[in-house]
């Protein structure tokens, strides 16, 4: 079997060339991409309520071809996005250079960039990210370094339950055709109790979880603190002293 992963950074290969393959598509709201799009005003919103991004340095972990990142500049966010994908970062780069916005793309991992910038961001966040990497607490960890003392970081990523495994993987991928067939993997979801345990290890404390449910007839997202069984956002704060 051929071993994909980066053992040394945390990176699995197949995982980011996954994105490396879509990503001329990242700002095409009606592409694979449309899921990011739809869900961006509700999660920078649960954001900035809880952080209140104008003024704040953020730094976005997988940011993709920054939609996130984006957003949060628009919010008055002093932003730093990275990602291990080149062509996500490419496309990045053009976008934001075509919407005229000050935002800093680099291809490090979290890892990496928590050992050059530990304690420098205000706010840290880690979105649909985690249940790509071979090791999450890793990058929980290295979330929690890059934040300064009193910092907030968020992450949000899916459940693993039967129920997600309809939702995300058959009804998503093979249903919907919502994401390409193989996008997610169901072993790698992250139930939230287990989430809540990375983040507590880690040195955060959890601070509030919601979860972001989709209904197929109406086509929309909502944010709801009673139904956590599929997607689902975590607020956590690095604590003061
Ligand atoms: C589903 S996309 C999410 C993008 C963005 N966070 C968002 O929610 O809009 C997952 C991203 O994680 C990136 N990624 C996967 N493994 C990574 C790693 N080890 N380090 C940094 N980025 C990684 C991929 O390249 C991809 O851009």
């Amino acid at each position: 079997m051929t071993d994909n992963t980066e053992h040394k950074s945390n990176v699995d290969l197949t995982e980011v060339a996954k994105f490396e393959a879509l990503a001329s598509k990242w700002w095409d709201t009606e592409s694979e991409f449309k899921p990011l799009h739809d869900i961006n005003p509700l999660r920078v919103g649960y954001i900035n309520e809880r952080a209140s991004l104008k003024g704040k340095k953020v730094i976005d972990v997988g940011c993709g071809g920054g939609i996130l990142s984006e957003a949060m500049f628009k919010l008055g966010a002093q932003v730093k996005g990275i990602d291990m994908g080149e062509a996500p970062l490419a496309v990045a780069e053009l976008h934001k250079k075509e919407s005229k916005l000050d935002i800093d793309y680099e291809r490090i991992t979290a890892e990496d960039i928590a050992e050059r910038e530990a304690g420098k961001y205000d706010v840290v966040t880690c979105l649909e990210m985690l249940e790509h990497v071979p090791d999450p607490s890793s990058v929980i960890k290295a979330c929690m370094k890059l934040a300064k003392p009193g910092g907030h970081v968020f992450f949000s990523t899916i459940n693993r339950n039967p129920k997600a495994y309809l939702f995300a993987i058959i009804g998503a991928e093979y249903i919907l055709n919502m994401l390409p067939k193989g996008t997610h993997d169901y072993a790698k979801f992250i139930q939230p109790s287990e989430l809540n345990n990375y983040a507590r290890h880690a040195g955060l404390e959890v601070q509030h979880i919601t979860g972001m449910t989709y209904n197929p007839i109406t086509k929309h997202y909502k944010l709801t603190t009673r139904d956590v069984s599929v997607n689902y956002m975590m607020h956590t704060q690095k604590p003061n002293t």
